[in-house]
């Protein structure tokens, strides 16, 4: 069977700055990335990991080369149609980024009500079945502030899996969290991509969760220097 890509990069550079500041952070990225996988992105601090995940991700706009993300085409791409495309993704960060007036479920619920294809009790139920997934269904009316750094974490992972994504961007989303909680955390996101078949791109500096990708990419001074594909 063919595989489809569902990120498709070529010959991507990226620029920061003006003038006599501008400085090259990628150079000359080409990429593929299949549904269903699960890819590591591991390098140095300032290798550039974080601005290709947000490149991929619409949250900023490519410079040059080409870019498809889940058949759309970002370069040149207007705003609106970035909008759309962001839709489509989920992301976790490393700061899980709740709201802190609203409970675990209304944070969840808000990213479906994003759609709004949903009533607002049905969005409500979605939301804690969700939580439930997460082994969060005692905490549903908790607040942020009272729940642990790996509860919330896993309430960021219901909120970004909650609108079933076919791409899940996750930026050192254990970073936060000691290490069981860490691996509990990527051990749920694995399990909830693979039972939906989405395809997550995580970037870490975690050693310990490298078992988990079916691919490692690592990035060195803006290039990606070295592919391992795990057995
Ligand atoms: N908005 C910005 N304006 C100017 N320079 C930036 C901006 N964002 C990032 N940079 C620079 O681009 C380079 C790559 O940053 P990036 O955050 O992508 O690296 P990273 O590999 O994710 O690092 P880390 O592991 O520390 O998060 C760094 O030198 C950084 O200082």
């Amino acid at each position: 069977m063919l595989r489809e890509p569902i990120v498709t990069i070529q010959n991507l550079d990226h620029y920061f700055g003006e003038g006599g500041l501008r400085k090259q952070i990628l150079f000359d990225i080409n990429l593929e990335i299949y549904s269903g996988e699960v890819i590591i992105l591991m390098g140095q601090s300032g290798s550039g990991k974080t601005t290709l995940l947000t490149l991929i991700g619409g949250l900023r706009s490519p410079q040059t080369g080409s870019l498809q993300v889940l058949r759309n085409e970002l370069y040149g791409a207007k705003e609106k149609q970035l909008v759309k495309i962001r839709r489509n993704i989920g992301y976790i960060f490393q700061a899980h980024n709740l709201l802190p007036f609203l409970t675990a479920c209304q944070n969840v619920q808000m990213a479906l009500e994003l759609h709004k294809k949903f009533s607002y009790q049905k969005a409500q139920a979605i939301s804690k079945a969700m939580l439930e997934a997460v082994g969060l269904e005692h905490k549903v009316n908790y607040y942020p502030n009272d729940l642990s750094g790996g509860q919330k974490q896993r309430v960021a992972i219901a909120r970004a899996l909650v609108n079933h994504p076919q791409l899940v961007l996750a930026d050192e989303p254990t970073a936060a969290l000691d290490s069981k909680s860490g691996r509990d955390v990527v051990e749920l996101m694995q399990h909830l991509a693979k039972e939906q078949g989405c395809t997550i791109l995580m970037v870490t500096h975690d050693n310990r969760i490298l078992d988990i990708a079916d691919r490692i990419l690592h990035m060195e001074d803006g290039h990606i220097v070295d592919q391992e594909v795990s057995i």
